[in-house]
């Protein structure tokens, strides 16, 4: 990919590169062999019948035909018996019936909303069913245990497909989108440290200054005006990660005040509309060449944008040592297992661009959740104040000017951790979840059903966190759930399936040390690595787990804190109310709303004579030179 830079570029952003990269996207080579393996055997079929009726063809060409048609007849006996015995070992699952051809891909690839059919179908068929994608068997999962297991298993890898239509945008394959191969493990291990809880005080800093960035963007336009929160949230997130990760200013909240005709603005434009244009490409198989469509020649041009922000990072940070510990620091060191050298830039530049791809939007849209459910629960709000106000953070009639959030308050507030956890389990942003498969070893699901290698294992979160047999109430609003220890994992006796499928685990309630009511624990900072059954993972489980977490917990406490601290959110009279927020929800790839979250922000108190909480700001060169080196020494 290196090379494909130096190819002739045809327009701003657009080079040959990025032309090929697109064209010979896997999509269509998927499609492409095919059509090419059925004309080939159309033809050799033709030639071989005309042969037989006495047209005269040469020896090489009969035998490269025959050849041929014996060579489809095997694979189709063999993809035969390979779907039948899939079909007997899931034989006694219930499931769905669906049109022979395409099995239940329609109904998934159609509904605005796949991640609430996976819910409604998990209610009607039960914690376990099978159902059909094309040709592939797959086993949907919502049992707490069974799914438990599957996510944790070492035996089973990503299903690749879906992730393989990433990565013409991505650059390649990544940490997010790649097989749990050597590769991946070896970046995963090089970069997961710049997460670490030493890191996150560090990041806290830029969390509280890009929240208070926006307080001070919405304060400017009072109470009437209507925000897109949604589209502020992920400017507010694309900062974050460009100084957290690659000590760099995206400046995607400061173009806001300095309007749209800048450099900058035209690249944080680009990078809001790239994930948009990439959902569409995906959805839109015949999107790429119909470039009489202006809609379409834009979002060529917002592609290549999106790839030169991601060269000119990787050059920034080649040309300028990153800071010690930090994600592009630590990547930088990376070793290809390969060859034990540092990674080359085509190897570089994925993970680079994945981590603003599984980063920006994710954090960015369940902000948008959030505020969008407190707004709808003047209680809640008032339990989050009370909260604030006990920790001193909240302006009030013996508090004139609050003290600015720190790293210890993040674990004393419990209740806002709560509204969290409850708006994660509600609006998880990877709400499809997880397709595992096993290549090449047959798994035994829960000691009781062999599944045999190549069966798609789906663990959807959005049903997991929200059917009937795993929750109770799980259409309501509770944050207080959270308020008992041990929340996310399974409850004994709410388990759906037969005490037999459960041997071997670890059932008991438990005495989680600080639990939930504690707040942002130990636990929540990272992997948990418990060996219960969990019935709650927005951010996965085991080994592909996401890497990110830590950041995402404390960016989502620290801004909401600062938020709320100045304002009450008001849904605007134009999202029609909660039906309208529901009928605008969408999962394309992470859940959102088809034209964002319009919203009115009401200051709670007035404050024009002077910004309080800006006091001890942090300005992001000059309040933190040393921070880095303190937090990760
Ligand atoms: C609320 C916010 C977030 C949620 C709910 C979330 C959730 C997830 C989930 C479910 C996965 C597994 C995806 C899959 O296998 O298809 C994942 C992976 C990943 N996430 Fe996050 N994420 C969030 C924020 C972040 C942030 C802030 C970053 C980094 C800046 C990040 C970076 C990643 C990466 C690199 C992976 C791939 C990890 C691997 O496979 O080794 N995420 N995330």
């Amino acid at each position: 990919m290196g090379n494909m830079r130096a190819l002739p570029v045809f327009g701003p952003h657009i080079t040959l590169g990025l032309v090929v990269q697109q064209i010979s996207w896997h999509k269509y080579d998927f499609i492409g062999m095919l059509l090419l393996a059925l004309v080939f055997f159309a033809c050799s079929i033709a030639i071989l019948v005309g042969a037989a009726q006495g047209r005269h063809y040469s020896l090489v060409l009969c035998s490269i035909c025959s050849a041929n048609v014996a060579l489809v007849l095997y694979a189709a006996a063999r993809l035969a018996m390979t779907m039948h015995r899939r079909e007997q070992a899931l034989k006694g699952l219930p499931g769905p019936k669906h049109p022979l051809i395409f099995g239940m891909m329609m109904d998934l690839v159609c509904r605005r909303d796949p991640h609430r059919y996976a819910t409604e179908l998990a209610e009607r068929y039960g914690p376990i069913f099978k159902f059909r994608l094309l040709i592939f068997h797959a086993v949907c999962i919502t049992d707490p245990v069974l799914a438990t297991q599957v996510l944790q298993s070492k035996v089973v890898d990503k299903l690749r497909f879906p992730y393989s239509f990433l990565d013409p945008f991505l650059g390649g394959e990544n940490m997010l989108t790649g097989h749990t191969d050597p590769h991946w493990r070896a970046v995963r291990k090089a970069v997961a440290p710049a997460f670490s809880a030493g890191n996150m005080r560090f990041a806290l800093g830029h969390i509280i200054d890009r929240s208070l960035a926006l307080v001070e963007y919405l304060r400017k336009k009072g109470p009437k005006t209507v925000h897109n929160m949604d589209t502020l949230l992920l400017r507010e997130s694309m900062d974050v990660i460009g100084r957290f990760g690659f000590q760099r200013e995206m400046n995607a909240l400061e173009t806001l005040k300095t309007g749209q005709d800048s450099e900058d603005a035209a690249n944080v434009a680009a990078l809001l509309q790239s994930t948009h244009e990439i959902e569409l490409r995906t959805q839109q198989v015949n999107r790429w060449f119909r470039l009489w469509r202006r809609d379409v020649r834009d979002g060529w041009l917002t592609l290549g944008r999106f790839r030169s922000i991601v060269w000119k990072l990787l050059e920034h940070i080649k040309a300028h040592p990153p800071q010690k510990g930090s994600f592009a620091d630590l990547l930088l060191k990376a070793r290809s297992p390969k060859t034990g050298r540092p990674l080359p830039d085509h190897l570089m530049f994925p993970e680079i661009a994945a981590l603003f791809f599984a980063g920006i939007d994710t954090t960015g849209h369940t902000g948008t959740f959030i505020l969008y459910l407190i707004s709808q629960h003047p209680e809640v709000e008032q339990k989050i104040l009370a909260e604030l106000d006990g920790l001193g953070l909240l302006r009030s009639s013996t508090v004139v000017k609050p003290r600015e959030l720190t790293y210890a308050d993040l674990s004393k507030l419990t209740y806002l951790n709560a509204v969290i956890k409850e708006a994660l389990r509600m609006y998880p942003p990877v709400a499809i979840g997880q397709m595992r498969v096993s290549y090449s070893h047959d798994i035994v699901l829960g000691g009781q059903l062999s599944v045999p290698a190549g069966t798609v294992l789906w663990v959807p979160h959005h049903a997991m966190q929200n059917v009937s047999f795993n929750w109770d109430e799980p259409e309501k609003f509770l944050p207080e759930r959270w308020l008992t220890p041990g929340t996310e994992y399974a409850v004994p006796e709410k388990l759906p399936l037969p005490r037999e499928w459960y041997k071997g685990w670890d059932l008991s309630l438990p005495t989680a040390p600080g639990g939930a009511a504690s707040g942002l624990t130990e636990a929540d900072m990272g992997d948990s690595n418990s060996k219960r059954p969990k019935r709650y993972f927005p951010f996965a489980e085991g080994p592909r787990n996401c890497v990110g977490q830590s950041l995402a917990k404390v960016s989502l406490v620290a801004t909401m804190a600062t938020l709320l601290q100045h304002f009450s959110f008001r849904l605007a009279d134009e999202m029609g109310g909660p039906e309208g927020v529901r009928a605008a929800e969408q999962y394309t790839l992470v859940v959102g709303l088809a034209n964002g979250m319009l919203m009115h922000a009401v200051p709670r108190h007035d404050d024009r004579d002077d910004s309080p909480l800006r006091a001890n700001g942090h300005a992001f060169r000059s309040s933190h030179p040393n921070h880095w080196d303190a937090w990760t020494a």
